[in-house]
Order: C-alpha cells, then structure tokens, then sequence
C-alpha cells in the first residue's frame, strides 16, 4: 500500500492507494507545535506501507518532522514531490516551474488527466489559488488570494474592535453584529472575486471551459457560486496518485541518500510516461469524480462529474450559509459542456 500526504498550511490530508485505487481521504490540522503527536494518532495503526508520496507546501520544518517519523516507523524515506516543466501531459507556465506550488501542479496534472477540456481550477485552502489548463494541457498561469480564514484573520489582528470570538451562529447578509459582518464580508469578497474570473474565463474560452472548486472551504462556498462550477475533492492526492502509479515498478526504495530523497527528478530524457487515468481510481464513491479514459486523441470527451460529497461535520464558529449571494446551487454533471474545448 501507498501512502499519499498533502501537507497545507492549514491541514493535512492523507489517503492510502492500492491496486484498487484510492481509499478515502483522511484530515488533520496542522499543530503549530509539530505533527508527530498527529502522526502517532492517525498513522500508528497503517501496515503495509511501502512508499510514501508527499505534496508539502508547508516548509521544511514539517518535512523533517514526517521524514524522521516515517524513517523511525517503517524505515521508508518520503518521496516529497515537486513542480516540474512538463509531466503527465501537463506544461507548467511558470517561470521558474518549480516555484509552482506542488498542490497547485497536481491539481493541474489531476484536472488534465481527468477530462481533455480546458479547466479552471479553484483551490479555497489557506490560500485561494486559480490556476487555468488549456485543452492541449498548456498551462495558463493563475493566481493566488487570501483565503478564508485568513481575510478574517487579517481583519481581526488589525484592528482593535474586530474579534470572531462568538457564539453567534446567526447569518445575516447584511450583518447587525461584527462576527456576522465579517462572515457576510469575507464570503462577498471570495465569491465576488471567482464569479468575476470566472466570467472573465468563459468570455477568453469562448464558453469552453469547465471550472473545478476544490480546499477545506470549498463546501462552504459552492452553495453561493454559479452552477456551472464543480466540486473535484482530494484533487492534490489524486495528482499525487499519477506519481505513485508511475513508480509502480520499482521495488519500494528505503533508506535512499539525502540527495535522492527530496524530490522526484523530472523525466531525464523529457519523455513522458504513458498513465492512464483510470489507473487513479478512487473507491471511495460517491465522492468519486469518474476519470476519462486517458489517451492521446480522446473522442469525444465524456465526463461523469461526481456528486456532492457528505457534508463535513460542521464547525463551531461556522455560520449558516447565506443565500446571497448565491444563486441557486446546481452540482454535479453539466450535460451543456462542449466536449470540444480549447
Ligand atoms: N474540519 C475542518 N478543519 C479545519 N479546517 C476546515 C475544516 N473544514 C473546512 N475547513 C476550512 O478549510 C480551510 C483550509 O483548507 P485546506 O485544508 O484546503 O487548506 P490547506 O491545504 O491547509 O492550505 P494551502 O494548501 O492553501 O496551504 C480552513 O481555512 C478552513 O476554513
Ligand atoms: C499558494 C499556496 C500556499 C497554496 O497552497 C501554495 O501553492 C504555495 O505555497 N505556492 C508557492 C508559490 C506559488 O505557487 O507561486
Ligand atoms: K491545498
């Protein structure tokens, strides 16, 4: 069995992949004091680990921390993968490709092999990120936005009179306490801000594109998006399900040197190898979103869009949702997509 790591600045998420593919994903918050407390709780009880295949955008501090964890435990050092120019059918835009935040890269690498369609995808974790893949795989660039929390946060540290500190669970869109003006704020702020990209998107794809939601918040935020946006979970992990599946080979490495262990290099001679998608299976449905079949002239495309995920136990401090300024929500399949695309 495999284990794949999404290290956030928030969270982290993790899975184990087998040759039945992915089971379901599994979430921790980051302590800022360590995670091997976490480790010990979550991870304790896993047998049969053989690699273990890591997305961390979280410093190296963590890395250490999970690599001196997984080498003490299972004698495994960790694959901790990078951004790279081209891989997977996928060319990163980035000057320097491996600035490229490595959950931003499998996420495109996860979109791409997914569906041949140009997507937008919009991951609301501790940051926003937006990052766009046209048809042929090129990617376009994106952005990075505060996120959620940390608007809130940014808004609470700077000011003497703001606090989130409430029991209030109230939600009103035009807010008569300050806890509920800063939820209503911040929620316009974010939802404003992708209806305004994504518009601006139809209008340079001429309508052909699909726009993926994925991130710890972006439950909270599909109810008050346009329909036509999808909600793709654990898109970082099944990107780093590509990477596991290509090694598959490869009898599992264990105490590789320091040199070799802090990366995955890129493909040496620049080709790449072939995956398919439906080799990134993910068991757990109903939160599966089907992949395509992945070949190199895929006709035409065919997309089951996954159904919605059960909710996430809701949290303390988090309000109901308003209706505005959501328009109604629709998830799932979007039979007007064009299946050519640009
Ligand atoms: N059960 C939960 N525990 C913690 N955060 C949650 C939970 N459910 C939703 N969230 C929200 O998810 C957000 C974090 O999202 P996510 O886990 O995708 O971020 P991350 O991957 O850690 O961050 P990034 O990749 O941007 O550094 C938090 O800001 C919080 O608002
Ligand atoms: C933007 C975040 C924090 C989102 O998780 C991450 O992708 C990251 O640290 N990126 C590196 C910088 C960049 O992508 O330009
Ligand atoms: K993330």
């Amino acid at each position: 069995m495999k284990l794949l790591v999404d290290i956030g600045n928030s969270r982290v998420k993790w899975t184990t992949m087998d040759n039945n593919g992915l089971n379901e994903s599994q979430s921790f918050d980051r302590n800022k004091s360590g995670i091997k407390a976490s480790l010990n709780k979550v991870w304790k009880t896993l047998s049969e680990i053989e690699s273990v295949y890591v997305a961390n955008v979280a410093g190296e501090k963590i890395a250490a921390q999970l690599t001196e964890w997984t080498e003490k435990q299972w004698n495994l050092t960790p694959k901790f993968i990078q951004a790279e120019k081209k891989h997977f059918g996928v060319t990163n835009a980035y000057d320097e490709p491996a600035k490229l935040g490595i959950d931003r890269w499998l996420s495109l690498i996860s979109a791409r092999q997914h569906a041949r369609l140009a997507q937008c995808i919009i991951d609301c974790g501790t940051a926003i990120t937006v990052d766009i893949v046209t048809k042929a795989g090129q990617h376009q660039g994106g952005m990075i936005i505060p996120g959620i929390s940390i608007m809130k946060s940014s808004l609470v540290n700077n000011t003497d009179a703001l606090t989130t500190d409430t029991d209030d669970q109230e939600f009103k869109t035009l807010a008569t306490n300050t806890y509920s003006a800063i939820q209503t704020g911040t929620l316009y702020a974010v939802t404003a801000t992708i209806e305004r990209i994504i518009s601006d998107l139809k209008e340079s794809f001429n309508n052909r594109i699909r726009f993926i939601i994925t991130g710890g918040d972006a439950q909270a935020l599909l109810p008050l998006l346009s329909d036509d946006v999808h909600y793709y979970p654990d898109i970082v992990l099944k990107g780093l399900a590509f990477y596991a599946r290509q090694d598959k080979a490869k009898p599992a490495e264990k105490n590789k040197s320091k040199a070799q262990k802090s990366q995955i290099s890129s493909d040496v001679d620049g080709q790449e190898k072939t995956e398919t998608a439906a080799d990134v299976t993910d068991k757990t449905a109903p939160n599966t979103v089907e992949t395509s079949t992945e070949n190199d002239n895929p006709s035409p495309e065919t997309i089951t869009e996954e159904k919605k995920k059960p909710a996430r136990k809701p949290r303390k401090t988090r309000a109901t949702k308003p209706k505005s300024p959501a328009k109604t929500k629709k998830q799932a399949s979007d039979p007007s997509l064009p299946e050519e695309a640009i």
